[in-house]
This record gives C-alpha cells, structure tokens and sequence, in this order.
C-alpha cells in the first residue's frame, strides 16, 4: 500500500504510543487515546501495518441482519429520513449491530467504489477490534456517541474520513445498534461535526423510542415530557405499565427518571423498580384515567425524584381498549375551590385537602410565598362550606398597630376607654361569630396577644376589655402565613402550642413560577379584570408568552398588577408584549429574584426615601406596594420598623378607617 505522508506521521505517533511514549498526543482526546491504549495494548494491532477494509459475504451479513430485522424495519423511516437531509452534504448513512457490523447502509451511487474502498458499504465491519478506533467500534465499546474525526482513527487507511455514530439502547440500557453518519472529505475542525453529532443523536433516540413502542406495542404505556406541548408529539420518556402501575420496562429517558428516585430513594433490595405511582406522585386512579378526564389527554404530575413537575399522558395498547379497567369517580364539584387551579400537581394536592376539610372544624394553615393567593383560598375554603352564610373576616396581623391590635380583636365595652374610642366596639373575633376568621401574616401576631388567642381557641369564648364576663363565639380560625414559622418558634417569637394548636392541616400554595398551569391562572386573572372594567381588549399571543415566560416573584398579585397596568394604558384593542410592565417583557432573564423586604437591612436613608414615597401617594398603601413590587402587608410592617404613622391615625387614632379588617362592613356594638 502507498502510504501518504500524513499517513506516515500519524503511524510514528501510534507506534511511540505503543512503546509508551507520550509525545505528538498533547492535542488527543481522552476518548481516543484510551480507545488507541486498547487497540495497542489489548487488541494487538499493528499501527504500521494498515489493514485491508473487512466486508461480510452474502451468508455472513445474512446471519448479522437476522436478529435484528424487526429493529431495521423500524427504523426504516427514520433511517431515511436522517439520510436524506445529510445527503447533500455528502455523508452516508450505516446502521450497524451492536458487532459493528454494517447491516443497513445508504450512499451515492456514484461514488461506488470509493466508499467501497474506504469501509463504508453494506457487511464492512467496524469493530474496534478489526477496525481499530473508529466512531462505530469505539461507540459500541463506551455505548455513547462519539465523532470519530480524520486522524482520530486508529488505522493509517481511515484517516481521511470523518465519522459520528450514536447507539441505540435495548430498555435494560445494553448497545444493540449503531447509527453513524460518515464522510469521505470533511473540513479539518473537528467542530465542524457537531452539527452532526446532534442530528445522529436525535435520529439514534427516535429510532430507538420507536423500537421500544413497537416492543411494548401490547403494553400501557406513560409518555412525558417536562413541556405539555411535546408530550404528544415527542415525549422524551417512555414507560411500559402494567394495569397496577408496576413498571415493565422504560427507554433512556424513562430510566434517568428511575436511577434519580433510587439514588434519592435507595431499593432495600437489588434490582427493584419503584412503581409508576412512586415515580409520578399520584394514584393509578389518576394515570389510568388520563384518557377519560383530560380534554388533551395529559395531566401534570410531581416527580417525586427531584420535586419537578412533568406532563404525563397515557398510550393505550394498539387495537384493544382495557375495558376491566374502573375511571375512578370524579369528585364532587366544589366550584368556588375548583376555578382556583386548572392542572398543576401541587395545587391538586391542596385543592384535594381543601375539599375534605372545607365542612370540617380544623383549624386549617395556609402557607405560600407573597402574593400566592392564601387569602383567596381561605376565602373558598369559607365559600364552600357549611358557615357559607355566615361572616367572613379577614384580619391583617401585620397591619395592625400593636397599640390597637388588643382592641381590634378583642373589642371593648362602652367606657374602657376615653375621648374617640369611648363608645365601646366588638372585636373582630366576636364579628366572626358562627363564621370563618381568618387571620393573615400570623407570625407578625405579638407574644402577648398570643397567649389570649390561645384562650380563646382552648376555651372558644371572648372577653373583651372592660368586661367581666367572656362572651361564648363558635369560629372557625384559618390562619396564613408566607413566614417561616418553625424558625419563629426558634426564635423564640411565635408561641408552638399556639402553633400546633392553629395547624390542624396545612395547605401550602405553590409559587407562580413553580405552577404547570400557569396558562390558566393568568386567563382567569385576566378575564376577571376584564369583566371588572367592562373591556373587551384582547390579550395577544405574544403578550402571553411573555407573561409564561416571566418568574413572578410577587406571584399572582403582581400577575394581577401587571395585568391592570397593561388594560389601563393600552392604546388599542388587544394587550401586546409591549403593553406589559418592562420587568416582564424580557422572560426569564429579566426576572428579580425573590422580594423579602423583611430580610434585608434597612438603613435610615431607605427609611427616608420609604417616607417620602409614602407622603407622595397620601399615605396609599395599595401605591407604594404597587411601586415598590411589595404586598400591603410589607408596607404596613416597614411602616411600624420606621416607626411611620399615617397622619390620620396621628390625630384622632380612630378605627373607623382601619386598614385591617378586608371585605367586610365596619360595625360599632
Ligand atoms: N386564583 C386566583 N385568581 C385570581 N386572582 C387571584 C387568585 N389568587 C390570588 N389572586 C389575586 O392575587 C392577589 C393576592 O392574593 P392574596 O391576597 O390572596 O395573596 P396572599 O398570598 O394572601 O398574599 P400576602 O401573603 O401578601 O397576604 C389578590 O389581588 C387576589 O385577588
């Protein structure tokens, strides 16, 4: 054979490495010099003597092809189609076994013999072993994708040609096929095949999710993905089912997602498989009768793997319906707990308690960052019960100055007090009488009062300052919060028997941006503002996305905000993306992080220009929480750390304006 310089180089680099020198390799990829380590060391093959191309007889190709026709009938499609977009580019196409043997190729007719001579025609065998380092041999030894690029080759006679192969996985992860993608000249940078790393890489993982649905073919099957609008069309991960939700067998994606449970969860014996109901927090209730419940036949679920959310549809057997298998009922509709959420895992959760305790006496906890809803919920949870008819007070524990909170809850009679409160008042627990009282940002409730909203919950009756007799009150007490309490009782701040005694069930709201249904939340925030200002604006596509894109860190209170800005100073008919506040014009990227006023120093010149806001807007608390991208009851809180009273109070420190009871009508006993 007439060797060519390059060729004599690249045999002098090989031939050092073989006698353990290192030189001339400082620019060799890790990947390929252990691959040259073993050609040398464990095949034994001779850099200096080139070996002729291997290509299969007939019989031979024959018996390689036959274990593996069904996949090469799969994989016809996709084989074709990859080929026909690197046609034009001059690359051919191999599908080999996991031998390495070429049992389906696509190439130029014209170019015959020269991809003949070079390896790249049906039988050739690219076995590491034979072949030495190449992308085929060396894919199926480290069962990854690889670019096998000119003088990465092991053998001087491949050096001119440029490969990437793919492998293509049986379910229990074992290579069973290669694709590659070869050409006979290609540009020196290696960079220029990483385009065709990932084409080979997509077609490999097609080839390989169509195998395993024709496989699986008469087998329940969840497809899912972590984009809704993919599951359909190309849900990354497979999982075949049995009827009881145990797992049959799962493609690449599907088994990442069961090696992250157990290395979360480790098996207590080898070999065990969590269940899809394991992996997927939900009952086989709520996988099995995606189908029948979900308009688009998919449903979100919490990946008990990582506490991500994935959007999970259900591929019934080819050709037969499972006519044994039971829809479980859909609960009652409760509207006023239902509207709150469309599909979003975590919001079921809530919405599944809520549904339980709303006729139950349990003192129910709300948690949730700012702005998540809490007050709306606890609101629903009253709505949908039996004290439906009966008060609803909303108490802002924050808002109250600790000069008047007593009072305010408490009530007084006629005569406790003197000059502008002399005529007595009842307190808001009274006023909840045979309803719901719901007292918000509770960790900002003083110790002392504490212990008196314990007696009254211990012994549920009231007394009001001034008096000599407790007066009996049957309530129901939602407490809410976006503070973390256990650190409170740490602290010393918060009392734990009131704690436990407010926390009979706890229902934790999601954040915005955590929620799969966040299409819907910001449709029906829209449309009640709409239908409140009687408009008929449109909300553009463009708008939307932008509003999906965006992190929301005051949720869906500055959802809300951002809403009512964009429908008061548009100039047309319909929202767009340019309508919207600045901050949620640009996606994600613009986002803020998450506003805790409560957790950064305040320093006296914030307290100034805090001041000063404040005298701006006339003491508008609902303005400056607007401005400063704050929930009201953070402004109320930086007011008492400042020390800042409005002026009105200052004067007269009447209740009649009180800015702490929500929703309710003011009325003096
Ligand atoms: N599901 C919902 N649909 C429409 N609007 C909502 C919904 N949930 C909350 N909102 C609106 O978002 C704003 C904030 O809600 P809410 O006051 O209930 O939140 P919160 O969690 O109690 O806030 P904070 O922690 O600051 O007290 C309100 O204007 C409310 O009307």
């Amino acid at each position: 054979m007439q060797l060519r310089n390059e060729q004599r180089q690249h045999i002098e680099t090989l031939i050092r490495l073989s006698e353990g020198q290192a030189s001339g390799l400082d620019n060799c990829r890790e990947v390929i010099r252990r691959s040259w380590e073993r050609c040398v060391g464990e095949y034994r093959l001779d850099p200096g003597r080139p070996r002729p191309v291997r290509v299969l007889t007939q019989q031979a190709l024959k018996e390689h092809r036959e274990p593996v026709d069904e996949l090469l009938h799969v994989a016809r499609a996709g084989v074709d189609q990859l080929f026909a977009q690197i046609a034009p580019l001059g690359y051919v196409l191999l599908l080999t076994d996991r031998r390495g043997i070429t049992v389906d190729f696509r190439g130029q007719r014209d170019q015959d013999p020269a991809l003949r001579r070079a390896g790249l025609y049906l039988g050739a065998d690219w076995d590491e072993r034979y072949a030495g380092t190449c992308a085929v041999g060396t894919c199926v030894h480290d069962a990854r994708a690889i670019t096998c690029h000119q003088s990465e080759h092991f053998d001087a006679t491949h050096i001119s040609l440029t490969c990437t192969a793919a492998p293509i996985t049986d379910p229990q992860g074992q290579v069973i096929a290669v694709l590659d993608i070869s050409a006979l000249q290609s540009p020196r940078a290696h960079e220029s095949q990483n385009f065709g790393l990932s084409l080979v890489n997509l077609y490999a993982r097609m080839i390989e999710d169509a195998y395993f649905l024709h496989r699986y073919r008469g087998c329940l099957m969840l497809r899912f993905d972590t984009a809704r609008e993919f599951v359909h069309l190309n849900g990354r991960g497979l999982i075949a089912i049995e009827e009881d939700g145990s797992v049959i067998a799962a493609n690449g994606e599907g088994r990442a997602l069961i090696d992250a449970h157990l290395r979360r969860w480790p098996a207590w014996t080898s070999g065990w498989v969590p269940s899809a109901t394991q992996l997927f927090d939900g009952d086989i209730g709520d996988l099995l009768s995606i189908p029948a419940t979900r308009e688009d036949q998919i449903r979100a679920f919490r990946v008990r793997a990582n506490d991500t959310t994935c959007f999970v549809t259900l591929v019934e057997p080819r050709g037969r319906r499972l006519a044994s298998r039971a829809v479980p009922p859909s609960p009652t509709p409760v509207p006023a707990l239902d509207r709150l959420a469309s599909d979003d895992p975590a919001m079921h959760r809530v919405l599944k308690l809520a549904r339980r305790l709303r006729n139950e006496e349990v003192n129910v906890l709300i948690t949730g960052e700012t702005g998540t809803g809490k007050e709306v919920l606890a609101r629903a949870l009253h709505d949908s019960g039996t004290r439906a008819n009966r008060p609803f007070v909303a108490v802002n524990c924050a808002a109250i100055p600790e000069s008047l909170i007593e009072s305010e809850l408490f009530g007084y009679l006629p005569g406790a007090f003197t000059g502008g409160r002399s005529k007595g008042m009842r307190g808001l627990i009274q006023q909840a009488d045979g309803g719901t009282l719901l007292l918000d940002e509770i960790g900002d409730m003083p110790l002392a009062l504490q212990t008196r909203l314990l007696r009254v919950l211990a012994e549920r009756e009231v007394m009001p300052l001034g008096a000599e007799k407790a007066v009996r009150v049957d309530i129901r007490v939602i407490t809410a919060t976006h503070r973390d309490m256990s650190e409170l009782i740490a602290n010393g701040l918060f009392r734990e028997d009131l704690y436990y005694r407010l926390n009979g069930a706890q229902l934790r709201l999601p954040a915005l941006r955590e929620r799969a249904d966040k299409h819907y939340v910001i449709r029906s925030v829209y449309e009640a503002l709409v239908t409140e200002r009687q408009s008929d604006v449109r909300l553009r596509a463009d708008a939307m996305s932008a509003l999906l894109a965006y992190a929301w860190p005051g949720n869906i209170r500055q959802l809300r905000n951002a809403l009512d800005f964009a429908l008061a100073t548009v100039d047309g008919e319909e929202i767009t993306v340019h309508d919207l506040p600045e901050e949620c014009q640009g996606g994600l990227a613009a986002a803020p992080q998450v506003i805790d006023s409560t957790l950064q120093p305040e320093t006296t010149g914030e307290g100034q220009a805090f001041h000063r806001l404040l005298q701006d807007t006339g003491w508008n608390v609902s303005h400056v929480a607007r401005r400063l991208g704050i929930s009201r009851p953070t402004v109320y809180r930086r007011m008492r750390r400042y020390g800042l009273v409005p002026p009105n109070r200052r004067e007269a420190e009447t209740v009649s304006d009180s800015p702490i009871r929500k929703g309710v009508p003011w009325h003096n006993s």
